[in-house]
């Protein structure tokens, strides 16, 4: 993807440099809650409030006695045979009432969380997205409800709105939407500029659409959780409301009127404070403590993606072929694109891969057109090109990872097992264990609210288990790995407090933790210093080697093909227009397009001269031409190349190009 440059230098572990905000990847809340549940104190909090949630519901069936009926002769009594928990200044039964005081709470509890997310949400949405004057109004809006003190409010509200719960619960939850604006709105705003939401804005897909299906996702999973916490605020508020009399009946048992109650009666009856405190003390810790672990396990599941789709969206068959012709034509070699490009033996094979993304009409509209390559262990193949060629949504597929809206058909096959065709879940556990992403962006793998041990602790138990101690000696041991020397200050660091180049070291960290065989990474230095750069190309090239990994790098540098490529392919337009061994292409190219591409090079400019360019642009995918997509730009064109689609024809055994004219351009044929 296009390079985002932070604005900030990359000097050092210590400079504490602010990161670009980036969006939250998407939410995995299932896969949090599961996680969570298996830590034994978020197992006893979540199964005290089913506790409450059932009995509260049951009350009526289970309770011992009516919590109205009075027992004058029982007043004020300890725990006996028939009041379990005692009784309190009229001889009501404890139990019942605490039974019988839960359910109204809990329901109440509820209202102002709706409220919440039914303001907040789409304030928060259009805000971020729309930004200027909506974005300044709502803020003004939002900063003037957290400047209002709820709970002076809300006993106004009391007032003028005669005791009535409902009012007085929807008004505070409009008072705590502004939490859940903030939180939409910083997302929408980290998102709304990424590559893949231009791209969908720029196709004219509606704003709605661009927001519910593009955006919203990113922030699922962390509202969910925000919900969760904003519901055990609103219990202990609406208790608080109802210990001083307040909208709930007076009547009716409820919890605050217990703990009312048995303040009257601390000096005669300490007891009858005993109970009901258990049970409020227990209910706001255990919703608390399950909202922070449901937020704590979030970002480890979230890498997880366990709750994308049980099965990756696959391509329709008629649009599973892209546009590349599959019947023979004028210029389509007897050689297949396939022969060319890929080998039995390899350990990563991409074969006929199509990427498509559904237009505003529903129609498919492929983004990569057929591409094939292969790589070996311990070799690295570059996806080379311009800005919108296909390469990242080629190494994107390849992982199962495209964005929304993107499907995939062909052939990827890792250790000869095809993973295209495999279901999300199965695809959750080749992914990081046996096939790893770097993205050009090491803030995008990191979470600013997690330290580099936390968040590489998480990886390596996901990946390999282990005690504690274990954890933390592979967390140090992959920090050294990747070249840094202070690993033990470094994994207590948070990401905004390492510079660019080491959140890079610690990214690729990131990406080993699951012991992967292929490293995909994707532009890995267009955002460092160039000094950077030559650093962490050369941590690539020496963990290629002591680990044998394939690697799979996407750039749009050529000198950085130079510099670590065994093989290129090279992209225009969708597709693989020449391949073969970087030395060999790189020394005589067999395409005008590579041919121009290395004419570009700064490193070959002549002083006092202007630096050759390629004209022209990429042409987007619904501009893509039937002939040759290259046509166009090309210094050699000719008519024929305008007859029909050409084939990626092969030159020799690991060397193909697709163009007509390719013998023409052999070594040293520099036009
Ligand atoms: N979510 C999306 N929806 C629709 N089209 C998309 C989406 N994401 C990318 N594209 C389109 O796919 C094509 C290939 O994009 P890709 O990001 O793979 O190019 P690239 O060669 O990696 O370029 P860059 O280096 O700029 O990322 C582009 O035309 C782009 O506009």
């Amino acid at each position: 993807m296009t390079a985002t440059i932070p604005a900030h230098g990359t000097q050092g572990v210590g400079d504490a440099t602010p990161q670009p905000q980036r969006p939250r990847p998407r939410g995995t809340l299932a896969a949090a809650a599961r996680k969570a549940l298996r830590r034994p104190p978020v197992l006893v909090a979540a199964s005290w409030m089913v506790l409450v949630v059932v009995t509260s519901l049951l009350a009526g069936v289970i309770a011992p006695h009516d919590p109205l009926k009075q027992d004058l002769d029982h007043r004020l009594k300890g725990p006996s045979a028939a009041y379990l928990l005692g009784t309190d200044e009229l001889g009501r039964d404890l139990l019942s009432r605490i039974l019988h005081g839960g359910g109204s709470l809990l329901l109440a509890a509820l209202i102002p969380v709706v409220v919440a997310f039914v303001l907040g949400v789409p304030a928060g949405l259009l805000a971020g997205y729309v930004g200027g004057w909506a974005d300044r109004v709502s803020d003004f809006v939002v900063n003037v409800l957290f400047a209002i003190p709820a709970l002076v409010i809300v006993l106004a509200v009391a007032v003028v709105a005669d005791n009535n719960l409902p009012v007085m619960t929807v008004v505070f939850g409009v008072i705590v939407s502004g939490g859940i604006f903030r939180l939409v709105r910083a997302s929408t705003q980290a998102s709304r500029d990424l590559l893949y939401v231009d791209a969908a804005r720029v196709s004219g897909v509606a704003r709605r659409t661009i927001l519910l299906r593009h955006i919203l996702p990113n922030v699922l999973g962390p509202l969910i959780v925000q919900g969760f916490l904003l519901y055990s605020g609103a219990f202990l508020f609406l208790t608080s409301l109802s210990f001083l009399g307040l909208g709930f009946d007076p009547q009716e048992p409820s919890w605050g009127q217990l703990v009312f109650d048995a303040s009257g009666h601390l000096d005669d009856d300490p007891w009858m404070m005993v109970p009901i405190g258990v049970v409020l003390i227990a209910t706001i810790a255990a919703l608390n403590y399950l909202g922070n672990s449901l937020l704590a396990t979030l970002p480890a599941a979230r890498r997880a993606r366990l709750l994308t789709p049980w099965r990756r969206p696959q391509l329709p068959p008629e649009a599973a072929h892209g546009t590349t012709p599959k019947t023979p034509e004028p210029h389509r070699s007897a050689a297949a694109d396939t022969t060319a490009s890929t080998a039995p033996d390899a350990l990563l094979a991409v074969e006929d891969l199509v990427v498509s993304f559904r237009t505003p009409e529903g129609d498919w509209q492929p983004v990569v057109d057929g591409v094939s390559f292969s790589v070996h262990r311990g070799r690295t193949l570059c996806l080379v090109g311009e800005s919108g060629c296909g390469k990242t949504m080629t190494a994107l597929a390849t992982l199962g990872l495209l964005p929304s809206g993107g499907a995939a058909a062909g052939s990827v096959r890792l250790a000869g097992r095809e993973l295209l065709s495999l279901p999300e879940k199965e695809m959750a556990q080749v992914r990081g264990s046996r096939i790893a992403l770097v993205s050009q962006e090491p803030m995008v793998a990191l979470d600013p609210c997690f330290s580099v041990r936390s968040q590489l602790g998480e990886a390596v138990r996901l990946h390999r288990g282990g005690s504690r101690a274990q954890v933390r000696d592979r967390v140090l041991e992959l920090l050294r790995l990747v070249g840094i020397p202070h690993a033990e200050a470094v994994a207590k660091s948070y990401p905004h407090q390492l510079s660019g180049g080491m959140a890079q070291r610690v990214g690729i960290a990131l990406a080993l933790a699951g012991e992967p065989e292929v490293l995909v990474a994707d532009e890995p230095t267009t955002a460092l210093d160039p000094t950077i750069q030559a650093e962490i190309l050369d941590l690539l090239r020496s963990l290629q080697e002591t680990l044998g990994l394939a690697v799979v790098l996407v750039t749009h540098d050529l000198g950085v093909v130079a510099d670590i490529g065994d093989v290129a392919a090279v992209m225009y337009a969708g597709q693989v227009v020449e391949l073969g061994p970087v030395e060999e292409l790189l020394a005589a190219p067999r395409h005008p397009y590579t041919r121009g591409l290395l004419d570009a090079v700064p490193e070959g400019a002549v002083r006092g001269r202007p630096l050759p360019t390629v004209p022209g642009v990429v042409p987007l995918p619904k501009d893509w031409p039937q002939h040759c997509r290259f046509a166009a730009r090309c210094p050699r064109g000719t008519d024929a190349c305008r007859d029909a689609a050409v084939a990626l024809t092969v030159i020799h055994t690991d060397r193909s190009s697709r163009c007509i004219r390719t013998e023409e351009l052999a070594l040293g044929a520099k036009k």
